[in-house]
């Protein structure tokens, strides 16, 4: 599979995952452009993490889904992180998202997975249909971070990815094993 975090960006057709991507990585992204749906296609990117640090992620940019369809199960067991991606001007692709929140936390198993969510396409303001508050509100019931971010500013998506990249390659706590101390009087020694 190669070197970096996998990180699986998942959600409704036509939200904006590739954008997001795109112009994320290449700057390159112009709003409402021909684009065709996506098959599967992988990112490499080094993201600064908060600790100053490049870290590698491979983006998985996934089929976008339709009506009823599932994410492919084979994604849960590769992904150390997810993105979750909705527009806010679809309540269809937030209930998505939240679909897809419960089945990553049936799929966990006992797997340490970061999940993020990106509340996309906040300057369609008049066709706005998810309130920011109520988005809000459900991610912290469901302890993940939510962005409201728009491809049209790409300064919007460096902090989730920053939080993300840093989030997933946190160092591990350090060991509760107590050190090693002075014995105390009377224990018995080991020592030879
Ligand atoms: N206005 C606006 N349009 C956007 C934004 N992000 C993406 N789009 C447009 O939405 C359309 C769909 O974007 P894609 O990136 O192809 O969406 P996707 O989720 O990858 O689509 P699938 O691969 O079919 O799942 C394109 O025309 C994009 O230019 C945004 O922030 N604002």
């Amino acid at each position: 599979m190669g070197k970096g975090c996998k990180v699986v960006v998942c959600g409704q057709a036509a939200v904006g995952k590739t954008a997001i991507l795109e112009q994320l990585l290449y700057g390159n992204h112009t709003v409402g452009s021909e684009s065709s749906e996506t098959q599967e296609d992988v990112y490499v990117a080094s993201v600064e993490t908060d600790r100053g640090v490049k870290e590698q992620l491979r983006l998985y940019d996934t089929k976008g889904l339709h009506d009823g369809q599932d994410l492919p199960k084979h994604y849960y067991s590769v992904a150390d992180g997810f993105v979750l991606v909705y527009s806010v001007d679809s309540l269809e692709s937030f209930k998505k998202v939240d679909v897809l929140k419960k089945e990553i936390d049936k799929s966990r198993d006992k797997k340490e997975v970061t999940v993020i969510v990106l509340g996309n396409k906040t300057d369609l303001r008049e066709r706005r249909q998810v309130d920011q508050e109520v988005a809000q509100q459900w991610a912290r019931g469901e302890k993940v971070k939510l962005w409201e971010v728009t491809v049209t500013e790409r300064n919007s998506l460096i902090e989730p990815f920053t939080q993300l990249t840093s989030r997933l390659t946190q160092p591990q706590s350090k060991s509760s094993f107590p050190l090693p101390g002075r014995k105390s009087k009377g224990t018995p020694s080991n020592d030879i």
